[in-house]
């Protein structure tokens, strides 16, 4: 048997061709564009104070809470003139292969639909809000921008050692779920968090997560959860940190180390770790989602 998990190849809807881009951005109705404000106005109450500068630098200067879904070729004109990066609609969550690809090229693929009110708290599929919100203010910064790029050329070079899911992992703890210090305090930049109402409060405040520094060759070993809150958080000094962990580092030794599967459950708490914040993992323990636990 081969290593790794078969996934059924993501089905390409007709009008898009082999690079999964939309021909065009969809418009949006009234009550989506709603929406969109009532969801930025709500993580505007929790996240000043919590979010790093860069995130909240980043909304400002591309005025993302001007009203409505923002324009992406508005949008991508101004983010290109900062860093070069721009912002392409397509249809889904789209193949790896694909996603690295657009990464490579400084183009970041956002989703076009927005969520209804059914799914205004919680969706599994990344959405516009998701990824314009949480992830495009990112890219206004010169270091992050291009860790994201290196992370796209990146992609190749796993996938040649069948060890996408490490760098998967990568990706999880740091672009959607990462904590950097700053002024001697974790905040917020990971996207995950930054586009949701409850989970910037429980990372940063909670009790029950474990806050750790990260070590990528242990991170790249740590399995992680998609539909829940997560029980560990791994924590940058910077974002020049982050890319001298990773960018500036030759990973082959590193994947041709690693096992096929995950080592470190996402709860633990491990010898080699410099802890911030030990969690309790209440909230795990009791169940996690669904189960009525408070998140604390
Ligand atoms: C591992 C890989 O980086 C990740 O799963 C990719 C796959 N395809 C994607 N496609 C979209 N639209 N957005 C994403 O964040 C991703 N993530
Ligand atoms: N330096 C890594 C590339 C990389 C960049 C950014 C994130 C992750 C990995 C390698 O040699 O493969
Ligand atoms: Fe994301």
């Amino acid at each position: 048997m081969p290593e790794g998990v078969y996934t059924a190849p993501l089905k390409r809807p007709e009008r898009v061709g082999e690079d999964w881009l939309e021909p065009a951005q969809r418009s949006y109705t009234a009550d989506e564009n709603a929406i969109w404000d009532e969801l930025f106005a709500r993580q505007m109450e929790v996240l000043p104070g919590r979010a790093c500068n860069a995130f909240l630098q980043g909304l400002e200067r591309l005025d993302l809470g001007r009203g409505g879904v923002p324009d992406f070729g508005r949008l991508s004109d101004e983010l290109g003139a900062l860093t070069g990066w721009s912002v392409v609609p397509v249809p889904m969550l789209i193949p790896d292969h694909v996603f690295f690809w657009h990464l490579a090229n400084r183009r970041f693929p956002a989703g076009n639909f927005i969520r209804t009110r059914e799914t205004f708290d919680y969706i599994q599929e990344p959405d516009v809000f998701h990824d314009v919100f949480g992830h495009v203010p990112m890219l206004t910064d010169p270091t992050y921008a291009d860790y994201m790029q290196e992370y796209g050329r990146a992609g190749w070079k796993a996938m040649r050692y069948n060890r996408l899911k490490s760098l998967g992992a990568l990706y999880w703890y740091t672009v959607e779920f990462g904590l950097v210090m700053e002024g001697g305090e974790p905040k917020v930049y990971g996207a995950g968090i930054l586009s949701g109402p409850a989970e910037a409060v429980f990372a940063l405040e909670g009790q029950s997560p474990n806050r750790i520094m990260l070590n990528v060759d242990r991170v790249m070993r740590t399995d992680y959860v998609i539909d829940d809150l997560q029980p560990t958080y791994f924590v940058i000094e910077s974002f020049e940190d982050l890319y001298h962990q990773t960018v500036e580092r030759d990973f082959d030794r590193l994947y041709r180390g690693l096992g096929a599967g995950f080592t470190y459950a996402n709860m633990a708490v491990i010898d080699v770790d410099d802890v911030l914040h030990r969690g309790t993992l209440e909230y795990h323990l009791r169940g996690g989602r669904g189960s009525g636990a408070t998140p604390v």
